[in-house]
């Protein structure tokens, strides 16, 4: 089993700087940011802080392949990541999307292949970024694996590795596609009513119409789920309650952040992907398609 050397990542914004700052400081000149040069540029200047401390990146040289590269950009952002990456993707490279949704990895293993590309996801506390400032509490854990983990393939071995050796915390689920699912019901919950109502998750957890707006998004994405014969299917809404209630009463999810920034937001690979489903599954989804109208006329 080849060890990972050397890792790359692209997105160095509110997951990819928890991620880097850490791989960068058990990492020592393995590890660099895949970037264009005018986000060169600017992180030349500026560097990002991370909580409160400085951080200068070495960036990727194309002239040798990364063992693992990891995408954190937003959804919209992926189509300019994929062309970002090429350069930097050989024979040996792993590709992890930690791009929230259901659908990265397949536009990934379509353009490099499916033995180039694990599932993976962040979950924990939000992490918070403005401009160029990030802060997290260290609260989370990257889900990642092969469709079926029960008996670990080489690669899934490597990531394993990897992230024992630089101190990332993780989970490899047995079953990966239930493990997506419910991290898209979480979102499909917490993201759109955090962003719809503009209040963090503390709202959600005092506030019993707020969790009810989440929880009927969150039947939704469960139903379809149910139809498309997802395993645990029955059991994902409470347990995204569950996770809502965990999070830290001041966090703000992603996409609540996107609304706050004037960025566009995720909502086309939430409700948007649940929409699309509903209508060949012939299942209702009648609050997602309300949250989609409203948060695409943001
Ligand atoms: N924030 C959170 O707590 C969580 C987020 N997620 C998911 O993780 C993903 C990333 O979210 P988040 O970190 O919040 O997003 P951010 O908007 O904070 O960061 C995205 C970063 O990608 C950079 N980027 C965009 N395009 C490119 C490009 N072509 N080349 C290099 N860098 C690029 C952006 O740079 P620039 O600003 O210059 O455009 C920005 O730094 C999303 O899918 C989100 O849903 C999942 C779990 C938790
Ligand atoms: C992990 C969680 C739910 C944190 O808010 C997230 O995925 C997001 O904000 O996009």
């Amino acid at each position: 089993m080849k060890e990972i050397e050397h890792v790359a990542l692209i997105g160095l914004g509110a997951v990819g700087t928890v991620l880097a700052t850490r791989l960068h400081d058990r990492l020592p000149g393995r590890f660099t940011i895949i970037a264009d040069a005018g986000r060169q540029e600017k992180l030349r200047r500026q560097g990002i802080l991370f909580n409160g401390k400085r951080y200068d990146f070495a960036f990727a040289d194309a002239s040798r392949p990364a063992d693992s590269i990891l995408i954190a950009t937003k959804a919209v952002a992926l189509p300019e990541a994929i062309e970002a990456i090429t350069p930097h993707v050989g024979p040996q490279t792993l590709i992890l999307s930690l791009l929230n949704g259901i659908d990265s990895e397949q536009t990934l293993a379509e353009r490099f292949g499916p033995e180039r590309v694990l599932y993976s996801y962040f979950l924990g506390h939000p992490s918070l970024r403005e401009g160029n400032s990030v802060a997290h509490d260290g609260e989370y854990r990257i889900y990642f694996g092969e469709a079926d983990n029960r008996c670990p393939s080489d690669n899934v071995r490597r990531i394993g590795a990897l992230f024992d050796r630089t101190g990332i915390p993780y989970e490899i689920p047995q079953d990966m596609i239930s493990a997506l699912w419910q991290k898209f019901v979480i979102n499909i919950g917490c993201n759109q009513t955090t962003a719809l109502l503009r209040r963090p998750y503390g709202h959600l957890q005092r506030n019993e119409r707020a969790m009810t707006l989440a929880r009927r998004m969150m039947e939704e994405a469960a139903g379809v789920a149910g139809m498309l014969k997802i395993a645990g299917a029955e059991r994902m809404t409470d347990r995204a309650e569950e996770v809502i209630r965990s999070m830290n009463p001041e966090g703000k999810s992603s996409m609540l952040q996107d609304v706050e920034a004037g960025r566009p937001t995720e909502v086309d690979i939430f409700a948007g992907t649940l929409c699309r489903l509903a209508a060949e599954t012939g299942y209702p989804v009648p609050w997602n398609r309300a949250a989609l109208q409203i948060l695409s006329a943001l």
